[in-house]
């Protein structure tokens, strides 16, 4: 059971109640205004994409959720909470999520539950579990030096999931890892998250792997980032690579496509 002070003081938290609330958001930086006004809810275990040209403001709007930065303006609500400091349920996955180098996997995945003060027990099983969901299973004892980038980063998504999160924010998680690797830690982001059916909150460059993932896709146009477009993506679940191509899923990469090469080609027109 949630202490008053885990959900927040003023939580007025139902089941119906979005996991994510931002309303009238914007951020500056010096003279650059980097971000907003923007709104966005996303709804408990929904799984939401933002996509948009470089330095749009999508990391700063994901900073922001996840309280790495405060905003200048507006109001964000987490769990039906005002966000008021880095909450507990909340796990963020960056490119290159850092794992501890010296500690094996195992120990690695256990490590917010330790500094949770969770049992050494308890803490080992759940991770072994976890350890066993992300497919590293067999690899407990290694170090992270004894790994690929992409058994690194399902280390850091086990790690995560140790958490218990609500809500994922996933900023570019597998932008440093090859086209295959990628694809199937895309389909296993999905597994796990299903599983868990935690909302999420993910950013990224390719079009493909949002329509892929997502419930609805956020358009954001150049800086300072606004939504320009919201497409919901229809494709049943459990959803595999092929589901690409359906012609809903070509549709919405089309539509999607259309809108940020024209944002892209202005942010470039208007550097030069
Ligand atoms: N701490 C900061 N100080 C100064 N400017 C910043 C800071 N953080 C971001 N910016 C600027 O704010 C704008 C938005 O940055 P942000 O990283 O949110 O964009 P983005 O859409 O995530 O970019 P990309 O897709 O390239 O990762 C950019 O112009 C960036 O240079």
């Amino acid at each position: 059971m949630k202490t008053q002070t885990q959900q927040g003081r003023n939580s007025t938290a139902t089941p119906a109640t979005p996991i994510v609330k931002v309303e009238g958001v914007e951020q500056h930086f010096g003279s650059v205004h980097a971000l907003g006004p923007v709104d966005l809810t996303i709804e408990r275990g929904e799984f939401v994409s933002i996509v948009g040209p470089s330095g749009c403001g999508k990391s700063t709007l994901l900073e922001i959720i996840g309280a790495l930065q405060d905003p200048e303006r507006g109001t964000v609500e987490v769990g039906g909470s005002p966000l008021d400091g880095p909450r507990r349920r909340t796990a963020i996955v960056f490119q290159e999520s850092a794992t501890l180098p010296w500690r094996t996997v195992l120990d690695n995945v256990a490590f917010a539950l330790e500094v949770r003060g969770v049992g050494k027990k308890e803490r080992q099983d759940r991770a072994r579990e976890l350890v066993e969901v992300v497919g590293l299973g067999g690899f407990e004892n290694h170090y992270p030096a004894q790994l690929s980038g992409g058994m690194r980063q399902r280390v850091a998504m086990a790690r995560a999931m140790s958490m218990d999160p609500d809500l994922i924010l996933a900023d570019e998680p597998f932008g440093a890892l090859d086209e295959q690797t990628r694809m199937l830690m895309a389909e296993e982001l999905l597994r796990v998250v299903s599983a868990i059916g935690c909302g999420v909150l993910f950013i990224t460059h390719s079009i493909q792997e949002a329509v892929l993932l997502s419930d609805r896709v956020m358009v954001m146009g150049r800086r300072p980032g606004t939504f320009i477009d919201e497409v919901p993506i229809a494709l049943p679940r459990p959803r595999a690579h092929a589901a690409l191509s359906e012609p809903s899923a070509t549709a919405a990469q089309e539509r999607i496509w259309g809108q940020i090469r024209e944002e892209a080609e202005a942010a470039m027109g208007a550097e030069r």
